[in-house]
């Protein structure tokens, strides 16, 4: 009978090991984490051949990953633009001298009309503009006159104001397909401040609880996806980026595509504004947007201007204009410059308004562009 002793001690044994492995095995399934599962976004109706030849054309090097998920709080839109106004009223804003100049006469000759003139041209505000200030206000002025200060100041406010005209849409068109990330792609000359600009923007949308992905499609210069890439990580968004020197269409429709897949709201893009020559912007930027809109809709083209630059700020502006639809103008620098005017001017002359500024180097110095807060700033209120 000891055989059969052994036996029910040898059955239970297995089974008692056999139930160990598997109690083990069942464990290790809940634990172990769940690949994520490989999301290929489909080309759109006829894009694949230009899609495959961009494709061909150069490989995405890498994919930054943000360092972790950034949700800072950021100050607020109004108090940014406060700081604006403050630095508008400063005594080397040229157009609020002008105008406290002309306020503070008390009887203005054609002298003083002249000077305010050639001060608000100075200022960048443009000749058409100037003549209409100018006019607008000899005549109010000349039936008011000046001896009230306060209502004298109420009419430049109203007609300064109407220069800059606040019926405007400023606001960023970002509504999305059902699938599509909404796509802004950002242009200018280098060193306006476009990727400054791309990350101060992802930072105030990240802000707001939306998902992000950056296109480093200016591969002219290796350091600018580099530094794009840094605010990506700052800010705890993708980047995506390709060699120095490849297609940037190309890394612009990888951008989107990785946008689409991961079904982001919003992919800003980048891009190289060489000014060689028109022809050649033309074919560059142009390719990036028709390669783009393979993939998704170009929700917005925001043209990046410095305000120090003047009057050569306002020929890049009609060179872009030319070559793209710009849909918005960043102003950037206007801190730094005492030209105020050329918000006017610009908007005059493409007919496109400025939804955003740029008032400093810091992270949040980037603002919605608000009429009343600037014409204040420019009156020194
Ligand atoms: N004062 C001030 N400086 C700014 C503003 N916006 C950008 N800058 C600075 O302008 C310089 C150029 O900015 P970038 O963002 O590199 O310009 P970019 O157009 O991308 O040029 P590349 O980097 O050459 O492609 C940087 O030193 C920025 O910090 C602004 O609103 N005010």
């Amino acid at each position: 009978m000891d055989w059969i002793f052994w036996l029910i001690v040898a059955l239970i044994g297995l089974f008692l090991i056999g139930g160990g492995i598997l109690a083990y095995r069942g464990r290790r399934g809940i634990e172990a984490p769940v690949e994520p599962e490989a999301i290929e976004p489909a080309p759109a109706p006829g894009a694949e051949a230009e899609a495959t030849t961009v494709e061909a054309d150069v490989e995405v090097v890498g994919v930054e990953e943000p360092a972790a998920p950034a949700r800072e709080e950021i100050e607020a839109p109004q108090s940014r633009f406060a700081r604006l106004r403050r630095r508008l009223s400063g005594s080397q804003n040229a157009l609020a001298r002008a105008l406290a100049d002309l306020l503070s006469v008390d009887r203005i000759d054609s002298d003083v009309w002249d000077d305010f003139e050639a001060t608000l041209i100075a200022s960048d505000l443009g000749v058409g503009p100037t003549t209409e200030l100018t006019e607008a206000l000899r005549k109010q002025l000349a039936v008011e006159g000046v001896a009230d200060p306060e209502a004298a100041r109420k009419v430049l406010r109203a007609e300064l104001l109407k220069l800059v005209d606040p019926t405007l849409d400023r606001s960023l068109n970002l509504a999305s397909g059902d699938d599509d990330p909404a796509v802004v792609l950002v242009v200018g000359v280098n060193g306006t401040g476009k990727t400054t600009t791309v990350g101060k923007l992802a930072r105030v949308l990240v802000a707001e609880g939306k998902s992000v992905v950056l296109g480093a499609a200016d591969t002219f210069r290796a350091a600018a996806a580099e530094q794009l890439s840094t605010w990506g990580e700052r800010v705890g968004v993708p980047t995506v980026r390709g060699p120095e020197g490849a297609d940037p269409a190309s890394v612009a429709f990888d951008a989107v595509s990785r946008g689409a897949g991961e079904r982001a709201d919003v992919v800003l893009v980048d891009t190289a504004g060489r000014l060689h020559t028109k022809v050649g912007l033309m074919d560059e930027l142009g390719k990036v947007k028709r390669v783009v809109e393979k993939r998704a809709t170009v929700n917005e083209v925001l043209l990046v201007l410095d305000a120090t630059t003047g009057q050569n700020g306002m020929m890049q502006a009609r060179i872009f204009s030319e070559v793209v639809d710009v849909t918005g103008i960043v102003l950037t620098k206007l801190d730094g410059s005492a030209k105020g005017g050329i918000v006017v001017q610009v908007q005059r002359e493409l007919g496109v308004p400025v939804k955003l500024i740029g008032l400093g180097e810091g992270v949040d110095d980037l603002a919605p562009f608000d009429p009343e807060g600037f014409v204040a700033g420019i009156l020194g209120e």
